[in-house]
Parts: structure tokens; C-alpha cells; sequence
């Protein structure tokens, strides 16, 4: 018997910096979704804990070893004892460091399987800390439903019921690394922004929904481009596609993605790009 699931990419709709705290880490405030598109993870009951990766992206994904699947696997069965374990097996699509969380939601579905397998509900502490504990985007890949998220990623707001968002993702394939995307904010341990705050975002109709995203940002967007020019080019060339609502970075970058009114606007947005850059990873998606 093998269990299976989904590793969605994650997409902060929006990510605000609300500061930095004494350990060096940013405060966030993020509206988070995920898309239809993602990895997969398959865990076949065994003795051992092992890892397997294939896949178009599976040669960037590093080591199996330093896996995050593996991470949070370990870190899991350190605090429930006999856990039932067994043999991953990753099939990595997802571009690697990309914003887009691919290794934070693959390490949430690890948790999730290994939860299924040993009866554990999803709220359990010991799922929470191995979580919180493999990465701060991994706790709200552990229920990939959009929600709020804030501190570092820990404090997690309740499931919202957006709107389906029609999305093109574009990833230059370029990878990020997201403590030198942080750093370049220049912020000191200490500095607190409050003025950074949402506004409040409950349940919106798709229009009034993308009314408020266009008051927010994405605030390491900036930062992110100084550091890699290309994504400055990822962003126009979403933003001049027919129908695009708005174009964001996700993250730390590289990944920007762009709303359309349709599935039909959004994948013949991303045939055009994709015409336009032949190296580029580009996918029309659905944002939930
Ligand atoms: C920026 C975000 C937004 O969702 O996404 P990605 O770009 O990674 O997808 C996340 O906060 C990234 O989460 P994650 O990638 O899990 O971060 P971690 O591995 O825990 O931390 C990597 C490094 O990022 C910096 N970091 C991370 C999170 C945070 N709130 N403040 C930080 O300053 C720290 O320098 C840390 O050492
Ligand atoms: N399962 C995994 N998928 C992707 N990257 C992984 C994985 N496990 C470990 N990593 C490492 O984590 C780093 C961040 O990867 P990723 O989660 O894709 O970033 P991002 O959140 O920016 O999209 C990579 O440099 C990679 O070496």
C-alpha cells in the first residue's frame, strides 16, 4: 500500500516586512495561496526512512540527503515515538529556489503522509514543531489552503475562501538565495515597521479581491531585483501580456506571477511568454 499526495506551490499573494527581530529573522505579514501545479510525493510503507528523486528539476534539488523531505521526517519521528516510516519517493517539477516554497511544501507533504500513515491529525504538536522546525514556510504548506500568514510563517490565520485566481507562473530559472534577498533589505535587528500592515482581507468577490491585492506588495520585490535584473524582465513581460490584472513577484523571488480573468486569458498569456523565452519555466495555473 503506497500513500500519496500533492506538494502544491505555495504564492504569497502578497508579502509585507513588518520588521526585523532581535534574532535576526523578518516579521512577515503574507496572504498565501497555492496552485494546481506542484510536486508529487509517494511514501511506500518500510523499516527505514529513505528518499528517492526524479523528475525534470531533480537534479537541482541538491542532495537526497539534505532533502527537506527527509528534514522534516527526521525531525518528526524525534518527537513521536515508533513512527511509522518508509520510502520516499519525490518527482520534483518545480523550479528550485524560486520563491515559490517547492522544498517547504515537498517537506509539508512528507509530514502529511506520515501523519496518514500513523493515524496523527494534521493539528498535532509534534507535526507543528517538526514543521516550524524544517523551515518557516513550511507550516502553512502543512494545510495548503490560502490563508494569512505572519510572524516568521508560524502564526497561521484560518482557511479563506478565495475566489479562484487564474495565474501564470514565470520563473527565469535562475535560483534565488532568500537570506541575501532578506539582508538586502538592510533592516537592523530591532527595526520595526508597523506601518507595514494590511489592510484587512476577508472574503472577497474575484473583483473586489484584486482591487485590494493592487493596495498591497511585495516587499522583498525590490530587493530581489537589484540582485538579479532578470526578474525586473519577467515582470514586464507578464505585465504586457493581453488581460493581465496584475503582475507580482512570489517570495523572494524568482518566480513573478501574473492574474488573468480566465483560464483561457491565462494559458494563452503563458504561450505567449513562453514564445518569447524558450529557457523560461512558465505554467498557467489556478491560485486557491
Ligand atoms: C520568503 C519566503 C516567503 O514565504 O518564501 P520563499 O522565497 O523561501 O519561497 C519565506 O519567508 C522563506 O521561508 P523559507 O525558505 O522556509 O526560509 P528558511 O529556510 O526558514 O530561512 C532561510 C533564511 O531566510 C531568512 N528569513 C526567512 C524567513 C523570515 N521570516 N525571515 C528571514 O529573515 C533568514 O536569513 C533565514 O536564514
Ligand atoms: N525537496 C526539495 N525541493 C527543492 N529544494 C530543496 C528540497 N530539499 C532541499 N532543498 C534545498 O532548499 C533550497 C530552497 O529551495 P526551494 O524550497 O525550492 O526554494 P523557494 O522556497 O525559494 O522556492 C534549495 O537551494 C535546495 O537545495
Amino acid at each position: 500500500m503506497s500513500l500519496a499526495t500533492r506538494a502544491p506551490a505555495k504564492i504569497n499573494l502578497t508579502l509585507h516586512v513588518l520588521g526585523r527581530r532581535a534574532d535576526g529573522y523578518h516579521a512577515l505579514e503574507s496572504l498565501v495561496a497555492f496552485a494546481s501545479t506542484g510536486d508529487d510525493l509517494r511514501l511506500e510503507p518500510a523499516e527505514t526512512l529513505s528518499l528517492t528523486v526524479s523528475g525534470p528539476t531533480a537534479p537541482l534539488a541538491g542532495v537526497d540527503a539534505d532533502n527537506l523531505v527527509l528534514k522534516a521526517a527526521r525531525l518528526l519521528a524525534e518527537r513521536v515515538p515508533d513512527l511509522r516510516v518508509g520510502h520516499f519517493h519525490l518527482t520534483k517539477r518545480l523550479p528550485v529556489a524560486a520563491g515559490i516554497g517547492g522544498g517547504s511544501s515537498d517537506a509539508a507533504a512528507a509530514l502529511r503522509l506520515l501523519a496518514r500513515l500513523n493515524g496523527l491529525p494534521l493539528s498535532h504538536p509534534a507535526l507543528r514543531e517538526a514543521a516550524r522546525l524544517t523551515g518557516a514556510d513550511v507550516s502553512v504548506c502543512l494545510e495548503p489552503r490560502a490563508r494569512m500568514m505572519r510572524g516568521v510563517g508560524e502564526e497561521l490565520g484560518p482557511a479563506l475562501h478565495l475566489p479562484r485566481l487564474f495565474a501564470v507562473l514565470v520563473n527565469p530559472r535562475v535560483p534565488v538565495e532568500t537570506p541575501a534577498v532578506f539582508k538586502a533589505l538592510g533592516l537592523q535587528p530591532g527595526d520595526d515597521l508597523p506601518g507595514a500592515r494590511h489592510p484587512d482581507i476577508a472574503e472577497a468577490s474575484q473583483a473586489s479581491l484584486l482591487e485590494v491585492l493592487k493596495t498591497t506588495r511585495n516587499d522583498l520585490e525590490p530587493a530581489a531585483c537589484r540582485i538579479l535584473p532578470v526578474i525586473v524582465e519577467a515582470s514586464r513581460l507578464v505585465s504586457e501580456t493581453k488581460g493581465c490584472r496584475l503582475a507580482r513577484m512570489s517570495g523572494s523571488g524568482a518566480t513573478v506571477f501574473g492574474i488573468y480573468d480566465d483560464g483561457k486569458t491565462a494559458v494563452a498569456a503563458a504561450r505567449w511568454i513562453a514564445r518569447r523565452q524558450l529557457d523560461w519555466w512558465v505554467k498557467a495555473t489556478i491560485l486557491r
